[in-house]
């Protein structure tokens, strides 16, 4: 488990253009060195500006797109298609932009799916498909995820596990239907802790001043029972990437 390492940027504009160049590199080493990247993507505003920005990088075309496979670290349990699924943002703002291979794409069930509004089903379908695609070497259950992204809640939850929820104290599956969350819509589906940290990277992103208490408890060691995002850390690097407002309650050294 690595140590958390913390960036802080102006604002959520240039973190935005900073973290997309840093994923677009990330992308290419990977492929440089394995042929293919593995990338598990957030929802969020901050997230979402992300892909953004990458859609709009010139540098996009440095990506054989054919060559990356997409995860979700959590999904709001809706109907397909629906607005505020972390997938249709995803794809609204770059995965409709750039010729992804679609076997390669992996977004967590809607509510309408297979599995109607069976969300555990739906969850245990995900645990299934990342544990297929993780091989019977693999001792996690995960595929090798390079990079892993997350945001970050005013309350400190990331992914959709939510401060004091058996969610965050779950330790043996990969992934979880969430149920009665704080945050809108209730039902979600989300990555564990455990899955989480099976990552090579993690990077947690958040901006504005709203975040900056949750991001401070979790920089000052936080159990995550009650900060989730204290307990979000990769086997190789944990780079939480910050705007100054989101940094202002925290020590950083320097
Ligand atoms: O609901 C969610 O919120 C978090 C944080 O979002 P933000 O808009 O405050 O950046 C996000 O990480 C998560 O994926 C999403 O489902």
């Amino acid at each position: 488990m690595s140590d958390n390492e913390v960036i802080v940027h102006p604002d959520a504009e240039v973190l935005a253009e900073a973290t997309a160049a840093r994923l677009l590199t990330s992308i290419v080493d990977a492929q440089a060195a394995r042929g293919v990247a593995s990338v598990v993507l957030t929802g969020g505003r901050t997230g979402i500006g992300v892909l953004e920005r990458v859609r709009d990088s010139i540098a996009r075309s440095a990506v054989d797109w054919s060559a990356v496979n997409l995860f979700w670290g959590d999904e709001r349990f809706l109907t397909d298609g629906d607005g505020e699924r972390n997938e249709t943002q995803a794809r609204a703002a770059l995965l409709d932009h750039v010729p992804l291979d679609p076997r390669r794409v992996h977004p967590m069930a809607p509510s309408d799916g297979r599995f109607g509004a069976d969300a555990e089903s739906a969850a245990d379908h995900y645990a299934e498909v990342l544990r297929t695609l993780a091989g019977t070497d693999s001792d996690t259950g995960v595929p090798r995820f390079d990079v892993l992204l997350l945001g970050v809640g005013e309350e400190g939850h990331t992914a959709s596990l939510f401060p004091d929820t058996p969610y965050v104290r779950e330790r043996e599956r990969t992934a979880v239907a969430v149920r009665d969350c704080p945050k809108p819509p209730p039902t979600r589906i989300s990555l564990t802790l455990p899955a989480i940290a099976s990552a090579s990277e993690v990077w947690l992103m958040t901006t504005g001043a709203g975040k900056a208490e949750a991001v401070s408890r979790a920089l000052t060691g936080a159990d995550p029972v009650d900060i989730p995002a204290a307990g979000a850390r990769g086997r190789d690097r944990t780079l939480w990437l910050l705007d100054r407002e989101a940094a202002k309650d925290s020590t950083l050294g320097g």
